[in-house]
């Protein structure tokens, strides 16, 4: 399969023809449309940068910027496709995760009103232009940013929307795993949204903005911001980092690799309601790790945690130089005949190969919201993983993490929330439709 539209299934219908695509860092699928000053500089730096991987979301170094935001700021996201934006595009710099709860007597027809004014929203906002609603002038000066609005449904949303009937069997609630220390209102909801960008104004407008359109409708229940590595900040694309400081996403379903779309993306049949074809199944987990512990390892026990080499992401056992993508050899011995890659290694447990095949896309971002009161940071991963079916992708691997992963000494579980998301957003309709009209 190739990285076309068929695997990624972000279709930029109805956003011109400066579309660029190739598989970046960790399998994301590097798709932006560049105003004409972006499009110009990224033709340049492409021409002046001899054996230079294709980069759309250009580096700040460029510099030349003109229009709305300069290069960076003029990247954009197709927000209409097959698929949502947000799932195979890669990781921005800033995220706004939120979930808002309905409010009391608001049905069907006052979810499809709201759906339609966000989508309606979104489509503006992820093209660079304000809201025609409300504004409020914050990202006045910038472009989209790359900017991606991701709408989930909770499986509470049904019943309150009365369209019970139409709840998707794999919102059955996530079994309860040992160690959890779930706080539920930072956790579930009936809606979610995932709203990512290179600017952190960018992201925060588009939230607001939503949630002033929601005023009356749904409130806030929770909100989560994040960040990931800003584009242009190494000197090539490589997979980010998180707050423990290994490369993380490296082994993720690849867009490029036969059954990508199968293991993220619903079908049409089977045991899932029609109108979640083309959509997806996302698990959120607000996973706090424990810095001090962590960071009072030794690297080479650090590594031995994960099975993986803090500097360059290489599995361990794997000659130097082998790089982030070189095989993972489990049954790799070292000089002194025990396994490279440790029993308890994290990703010796969470191998798909070890779960039956389980596999998602994780997609997730580092928090840092300052200090606990015991003065340890609270700081994490906002852990995101899009599947076909969280019964067959999240839960056996979680189920098998919490009781034999040598990282989960270092995690506490904090916030949970899982939700369908539904397809792409049909051409001059808005996001939900085949849910509420199908
Ligand atoms: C239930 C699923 C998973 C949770 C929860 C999870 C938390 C978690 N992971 C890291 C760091 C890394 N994870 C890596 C690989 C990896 N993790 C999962 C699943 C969960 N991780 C899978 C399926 C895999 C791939 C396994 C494989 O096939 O090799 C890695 C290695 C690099 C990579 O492939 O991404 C790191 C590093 C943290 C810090 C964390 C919770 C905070
Ligand atoms: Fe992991």
């Amino acid at each position: 399969m190739s990285t076309d539209h068929a695997s990624t299934g972000r279709n930029p219908a109805g956003h011109g023809p400066a579309d660029h695509a190739s598989a970046g860092p960790a399998g994301f699928t590097r798709r932006a449309l560049l105003g004409t000053a972006g499009a110009g500089l990224l033709v340049g730096a492409g021409a002046g940068v001899a054996g230079a991987v294709a980069y759309d979301r250009p580096d700040r170094s460029g510099r030349a910027a003109a229009g709305p935001g300069g290069a960076l700021g003029a990247a954009r996201m197709p927000f209409r496709g097959e698929h949502q934006a947000g799932i195979t595009d890669p990781p921005q710099a800033r995220v706004q995760l939120a979930a808002f709860d309905l409010a009391e007597g608001v049905g069907r027809d006052g979810l499809r009103t709201l759906l339609q004014r966000w989508t309606k929203a979104a489509d503006r906002l992820t093209a660079g232009e304000p809201s025609e609603e409300f504004d409020n002038q914050v990202a006045l000066d910038a472009g989209p940013c790359s900017l991606t609005v991701t709408v989930g449904f909770g499986a509470t949303l049904f019943d309150k929307a009365g369209l019970a009937d139409r709840r998707p069997p794999g919102l059955a609630p996530l079994p309860a795993f040992p160690g959890d220390a779930l706080d539920p209102a930072r956790g579930d909801g009936d809606l979610f949204v995932q709203i990512g960008a290179d600017d952190a104004l960018v992201a925060v407008h588009a939230l607001r903005v939503l949630q002033r359109l929601a005023a009356g409708t749904a409130a806030l229940r929770w909100q989560s911001a994040g960040f990931a590595r800003t584009p242009g900040a190494a000197a090539q694309p490589v997979t980010g980092r998180n707050l423990m400081g290994q490369i993380d996403g490296t082994n993720n379903p690849r867009p490029d690799e036969d059954g990508f779309a199968a293991k993220v993306f619903c079908a049409a049949g089977g045991d899932q309601p029609a109108w979640l074809a083309g959509g997806s199944y996302l698990v959120f987990r607000r996973i706090r790790m424990l810095l001090d512990n962590w960071e009072a390892l030794p690297v080479d026990r650090q590594e031995r945690v994960i099975g993986r080499r803090k500097s360059d992401g290489a599995p361990l056992g794997a000659p130097a130089g082998a790089g982030e993508r070189s095989p993972v050899d489990l049954t790799a011995q070292g000089p002194d005949g025990t396994l490279a890659i440790p029993a308890d290694a994290h990703i010796r447990v969470a191998a798909p190969a070890a779960n039956g095949g389980a596999a998602m896309l994780r997609r997730g971002f580092s928090y840092h919201d300052g200090l606990l009161p015991d003065g340890s940071p609270d700081a994490g991963l906002l852990f995101l993983a899009f599947q076909n079916d969280p019964g067959k992708g999240f839960t056996p691997v979680q189920r098998k993490l919490s009781r034999g992963d040598g990282l989960s000494r270092f995690l506490r579980h904090e916030a949970s929330g899982l939700y369908a998301l539904p397809p792409g957003a049909p051409p001059g309709g808005y996001l939900g439709q085949q849910l509420l009209e199908g």
